[in-house]
């Protein structure tokens, strides 16, 4: 179905509302596949479709499709690795474009892979030369498989997650060595606080013969002995180092001596730097290995896992669509024009439900006359561009095989839509001019026509709109197209036009301050009484004497015309 003049922006705006209530790109895309549609069965398999998801999806797995996440698979080239092979399969190695590829030896790689028995042996496939690869995205988005387990107990997710615990192990150590520096220095500094606090405790008590032993020693140099008066200190401190150390080689996974042993204790960072590039090749081989292990039994779940995802976006989609939707009913697609019963404009907050038909009349409008042209007349601001927002809405929605805000609705497939809102403050010949083109072209052509117009004589006066619009209107009838015009001119196109129906909406009243109360139902072959009047009135009923008998003849004067 093709949208004409602003019944795009109508379109857009029902978009922005219900693509708010997605939060992931890829769900907000799947809007795209319900641009509206003049297909009736194309509706109708929409229709099916949404009513069955909607009905299925429950709030319940909302918690879990916000952790979803796309998880990407990167073919990168690694620089930690050498592939060597034969001279017959360099093209081959090289083509996987996955790391250095040599046929021979080179010094500076942590991991020497090879067809020819130099290395770690592989096959030229590119989950045995680069495993990790396929392993490292989903380990680091365990989150999202924990999610997509839960949405989808037995599946692919849960099956991969348990496929990566061997892995455990040798990622905490790798997360270890990450954070060397820190985990050392810290250590170092606990250390130093335990070792000054044994120095200061630390007393040596001498007997008198201890001292003459002492001194004699100082004086021959004899240091073992000098020491050994300190040893229970030394050891103390000795044991402490070595507790510090082994604390450090339970996170990191393997034994180093990091301290000096001396006080105060001091890291030099070379000496951390060079423990550090020492386990990064070791974590680095264990890894490969461990992922090696693990990508057989990973990569044949892999096309249902990217299906799993899927999924989830589709629900997150169903979900949103059963959000705006809630209260909404599927329209009828059928032959007769459009009506829809207590609908309610999406644009306003608590709107007051409005029923309205074009064509014929069906469910709680029979009896009332039937036009595919209609003519809406009534007070200032009584709610007539919001009633034609509001049938687009419904006709848009409709088109789109979506639910529409009514509790009862149908439609005819329409092949365009066309709304022409009034252009505030824009007059003159030129702005004039436009719109009859706009107008002109809406008539042109055949096909099944929805023609909503806002007030088109605003711009020109009246007289001569009565007879364009009259014309223009005569025309749309002969093609039968649907036609609702907003018009003052009520009055004057009802006498031109006797297969129109010129319908109105209507101020029931004035409150206290003036202010209009409004019924925002249009009554059906009514014009409606314009504001004006019901001032007349109301100063008429609250007039006294000789001004109360002017004001009550003018507003006979509104009466008769009626
Ligand atoms: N069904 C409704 N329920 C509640 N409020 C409504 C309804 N329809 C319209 N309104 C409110 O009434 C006000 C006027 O509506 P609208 O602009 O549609 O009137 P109008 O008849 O086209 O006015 P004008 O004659 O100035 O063009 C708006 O603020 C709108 O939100």
């Amino acid at each position: 179905m093709k949208l004409r003049g602003d019944a795009r922006e109508i379109y857009k705006t029902i978009r922005k509302i219900i693509l708010e209530k997605i939060r992931h790109e890829e769900a907000k895309k799947l809007l795209d596949d319900f641009t509206p549609t003049s297909d009736r069965e194309e509706i109708l398999r929409r229709q099916e479709y949404l009513r069955k998801e909607i009905e299925k999806v429950s709030e319940d797995v909302r918690e879990y499709i916000e952790k979803i996440r796309p998880i990407r698979f990167r073919r990168d080239y690694l620089h930690d690795r050498l592939l060597i092979v034969s001279e017959e399969e360099v093209e081959e190695a090289e083509k996987l474009g996955l790391c250095m590829v040599s046929t021979e030896p080179v010094e500076g790689y942590d991991l020497v892979l090879s067809t020819t028995g130099y290395g770690i042996e592989v096959e030229l496939k590119p989950y045995d030369v680069a495993p990790e690869l396929y392993i490292m995205p989903l380990w680091e988005n365990r989150d999202v498989l924990e999610a997509l387990a839960r949405l989808f107990p037995g599946g692919a997710a849960g099956k991969i997650l348990k496929a990566l615990q061997p892995l455990e192990e040798v990622m905490r150590k790798k997360e270890a060595i990450e954070r060397i520096e820190e985990v050392i220095a810290e250590e170092e500094r606990r250390l130093n606080e335990v070792i000054e606090e044994k120095l200061e405790r630390f007393k040596l008590t001498l007997s008198g013969r201890d001292l003459v032993e002492f001194l004699k020693a100082l004086k021959s140099g004899d240091v073992d002995f000098l020491l050994s008066k300190f040893s229970s200190l030394n050891d103390e401190i000795l044991e402490e180092i070595r507790k510090a150390e082994e604390g450090i080689s339970e996170k990191l996974g393997v034994y180093v001596e990091v301290f000096p042993r001396e006080y105060p204790i001091e890291v030099s960072p070379d000496i951390v730097e060079g423990i550090r590039r020492e386990l990064e090749k070791e974590v680095k081989v264990e890894l490969y290995l461990k992922s090696r292990e693990i990508v057989e039994e990973i990569l044949p779940l892999l096309p249902k896992l990217k299906g799993e995802i899927k999924r989830a976006y589709e629900l997150e989609f169903f979900l949103a669509v059963k959000e705006f939707s809630q209260g909404f009913v599927f329209p009828r697609i059928e032959g007769g024009g459009i009506g829809f019963v207590e609908g309610k404009n999406l644009f306003i907050e608590n709107p007051q439900p409005v029923s309205y038909f074009i064509g014929r009349a069906k469910g709680p409008f029979k009896g009332i006359q039937e036009a595919n042209i209609v003519v809406l007349t009534g007070a200032n601001s009584g709610g007539k561009t919001s009633l034609l927002e509001l049938t687009l809405q419904v006709v848009i929605l409709s088109h789109m095989g979506f639910p529409v805000p009514a509790k009862e609705a149908w439609i005819e497939p329409l092949d365009e839509v066309f709304f022409f809102k009034r252009k505030r403050a824009v007059y003159g010949a030129g702005a004039f001019e436009n719109s009859l083109k706009a107008l002109v072209r809406s008539l042109k052509g055949r096909g099944k026509k929805l023609i909503l117009i806002d007030e088109f004589e605003a711009i020109t006066e009246p007289g001569a709109a009565v007879k364009i619009l009259a014309e223009m209107l005569r025309i749309a009838h002969e093609k039968d197209f649907y036609v609702v015009i907003v018009s003052h001119l009520g009055e004057d196109l009802k006498k031109e036009l006797s297969f129109a129906r010129v319908d109105g909406i209507e101020a029931s009243g004035l409150d206290e301050n003036l202010n209009l109360i409004v019924d925002r139902q249009p009554k059906f072959g009514v014009i409606g009484k314009s504001t004006p009047e019901l001032i007349v009135e109301r100063l008429a009923k609250k007039g006294k004497g000789e001004e109360k008998e002017i004001l009550l003849r003018v507003l006979g004067k509104f009466r008769n015309e009626t």
